[in-house]
């Protein structure tokens, strides 16, 4: 490690890239995975250092109100951090634009490729394939390559919509339509755009965070026609239990809200109520 002061940022600097005044130097040869990153679909060689920084986490720091030299620098970043932004989606926009229908689905990241869990995402992934759908996923490990895994392999389209994260991320290999996003928005919009209903797997906070801004966007009929299935009883009964006895009991939600869940244990039954629904919405 060097042990140099840190040199001033360039105050004029605006790319989320890495400020080449911060280290001035080039890296040591890669020792591991763990020292490159995706900024967009620009793969980096970063310093352990620098590896906790994401563009998302960039756009959303807190800047202090005294701060009036870093206030105006950020509002000159923030500027052109819009044209950027901006040419994310239009690069979203263009890769999927020839996506015909498509399902999205969502599942925890650290499924064992052993578990039965990831046998049911592939089983999902095989049952979306069959009937014609493309599956579109966060491309990442887990449930998420299980999904494109079971698409792939029945020979339909599996499409990976990764996300800069503060460690090393590979798009799963199970993936033929790739992307790498620096924007948690801009990714969440191409999830709902190309599909037509959206799966969910077991899963965490990401999945658990999916699953609710789809029920919100369904809910407030921003999507019409657009089937919510949730994939494993075992996982999701508690949660929709507990939506009834407290959200509805204390009024938070009405009674067709719950109807707008389906919980299903059987892929082949996930992928009949989105058929249903798809034929639904042509009549
Ligand atoms: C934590 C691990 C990998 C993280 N990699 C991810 N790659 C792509 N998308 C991800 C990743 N982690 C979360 N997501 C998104 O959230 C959902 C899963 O989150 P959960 O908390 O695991 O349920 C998923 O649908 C993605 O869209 C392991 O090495």
């Amino acid at each position: 490690m060097s042990t140099d002061p840190k040199p001033t940022p360039d105050p004029h600097f605006t790319s989320d890239a890495p400020d080449p005044s911060s280290s001035g130097r080039r890296l040591p040869p890669l020792e591991d995975e763990t020292q490159v990153c995706y900024i967009g679909a620009t793969r980096v060689h970063r310093g352990r250092d620098e590896m906790a920084q994401t563009t998302d986490r960039r756009l959303l720091e807190w800047v202090d109100p005294g701060d009036d030299a870093r206030r105006s620098e950020r509002t000159m970043r923030d500027s052109w951090r819009v044209l950027r932004i901006q040419s994310e989606f239009v690069a979203g926009f263009d890769a999927m634009s020839q996506v015909g229908q498509a399902v999205t689905v969502f599942g925890s990241a650290r499924l064992d490729p052993a578990s039965d869990e990831y046998r049911l995402a592939v089983a999902v992934g095989k049952a979306l394939g069959e009937a014609g759908y493309a599956v579109i996923t966060g491309g990442g490990p887990g449930a998420m390559e299980a999904a494109n895994r079971g698409a792939w392999d029945v020979g339909a389209q599996s499409i990976g919509l990764n996300i800069e994260l503060p460690f090393e991320q590979h798009i799963n290999q199970w993936v033929d339509l790739g992307m790498n996003f620096r924007y948690f928005f801009v990714r969440k919009t191409m999830f709902v755009k190309y599909a037509q209903a959206f799966v969910c797997l077991p899963g965490g906070f990401g999945t658990l965070d999916e699953l609710f801004e789809a029920l919100t966007l369904v809910q407030t009929k921003k999507v019409v026609r657009f089937p919510i299935v949730l994939v494993g009883r075992d996982h999701w009964t508690g949660l929709v239990d507990w939506m009834r006895d407290v959200l509805l009991a204390r009024k938070m939600i009405s009674p067709d809200d719950l109807d707008l869940l389906h919980i299903v244990d059987d892929p082949e039954e996930a992928v009949a109520i989105i058929t249903a629904a798809g034929q639904a919405a042509t009549r």
